[in-house]
C-alpha cells in the first residue's frame, strides 16, 4: 500500500494521519531525514513553524527536506507547513528561522494576528470543486494563520480570502500589512499550488471534508513515483462516501 509521509516533529500530524485514514491511505511518521527515502510524498503539518524549525534543524532534516522537494516529490504544507515550503516568509520572530522553500511566494508568518483572532471562513474553492466534486466552498479553519502576501508567475492561486475594509487585522508585527488593510475588501491568497508543491494557510485536515488530502492525493497519483494507482483511486471512491455522510457543524461566528 502507497504511504504518505507526514512530518511529525510537532503540530497536527496526528490529524493529517487520521485524515489520510479516512480516505484509505496509510500516513507515516517522518522524524529523521533517512526516513525521507521511503517514502515518494509528504504533508507539512500546521503548528508553531519557529518551533518546528528548530526541531528540523536538531534532527538535521533541513538539507533533505530540500533535496525532496527538488526531486520534484509532492509536498502540501498547511499553516506552518505552508511556511516551510515559502521561498521568503515575513513577520517572523527575531533571527527568523530556516526554510524549505520551493514555494516561489512570500508569506506572512501571522498574517490574521494571534491566536485569540483565529477564526473560521467558508472559502471560494473553484479549482477543488472542479476536481474533486462537492461543494464550491469549503470551510477554512484559520488558526494563527499565515497568509501569502506574493506569488511568482508560476504560482497557481487555488484560494483567496476577501478581508472586509472595516476589520483591524492586528496590531503592532505588521505594519505593510496595516496599510494595505485600508484598501476595501482586499483579498489575501490562502491556498496556492506551484508544481507538486501545494499549500494551504488554513487546517483542513481538522474538518470532516476530505477534498483536499484526495486532491493531494491526485498529485501524488501524477507524479506517479512508488504510488500504486489502484490504491489511491480505491481511496477516491472512499472519499465520495466518506463526503456524503460526514457533516462539519455551522460555523460559529
Ligand atoms: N496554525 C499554524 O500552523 C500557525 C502557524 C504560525 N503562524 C507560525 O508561525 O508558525
Amino acid at each position: 500500500m502507497a504511504v504518505v509521509g507526514v512530518l511529525a516533529l510537532q503540530g497536527s500530524f496526528n490529524e493529517h494521519i487520521a485524515a489520510l485514514r479516512r480516505l484509505g491511505m496509510k500516513g507515516v511518521e517522518i522524524r529523521k531525514p533517512e526516513q525521507l527515502q521511503s517514502i515518494s510524498s509528504l504533508i507539512i503539518p500546521g503548528g508553531e513553524s519557529t518551533t518546528m524549525a528548530k526541531l528540523a534543524e536538531f534532527h538535521n532534516l533541513f538539507p533533505a527536506l530540500r533535496e525532496f522537494v527538488q526531486m520534484g516529490k509532492p509536498v502540501w504544507g498547511t499553516c506552518a507547513g505552508l511556511i516551510f515550503l515559502a521561498n521568503k516568509a515575513v513577520g517572523q520572530k527575531e533571527g527568523g528561522q530556516e526554510l524549505v522553500g520551493g514555494l516561489n511566494c512570500t508569506v506572512h508568518r501571522n498574517y490574521f494576528g494571534s491566536q485569540i483572532q483565529s477564526f473560521e471562513a467558508e472559502l471560494l474553492v473553484p479549482e477543488l470543486a472542479s476536481q474533486e466534486g462537492g461543494p464550491e466552498t469549503f470551510r477554512g479553519v484559520f488558526i494563527r494563520a499565515p497568509a501569502v502576501l506574493e506569488v511568482g508567475p508560476e504560482v497557481e492561486v487555488l484560494a483567496d480570502y476577501p478581508i472586509p475594509s472595516n476589520k483591524v487585522l492586528y496590531s503592532s508585527s505588521a505594519v505593510e500589512i496595516q496599510e494595505e488593510s485600508a484598501v476595501p475588501e482586499k483579498k489575501v491568497i490562502v491556498a496556492i499550488k506551484q508544481g507538486n508543491l501545494l499549500g494551504t494557510a488554513f487546517h483542513p485536515e481538522l474538518t470532516a471534508d476530505t477534498r483536499w488530502h484526495s486532491y493531494f492525493l491526485k498529485m501524488v497519483r501524477d507524479v506517479g513515483e512508488g504510488t500504486s494507482n489502484t490504491t489511491v483511486a480505491v481511496s477516491e471512491a472512499a472519499s465520495s462516501s466518506d463526503r456524503q455522510t460526514k457533516y462539519d457543524l455551522p460555523i460559529f461566528r
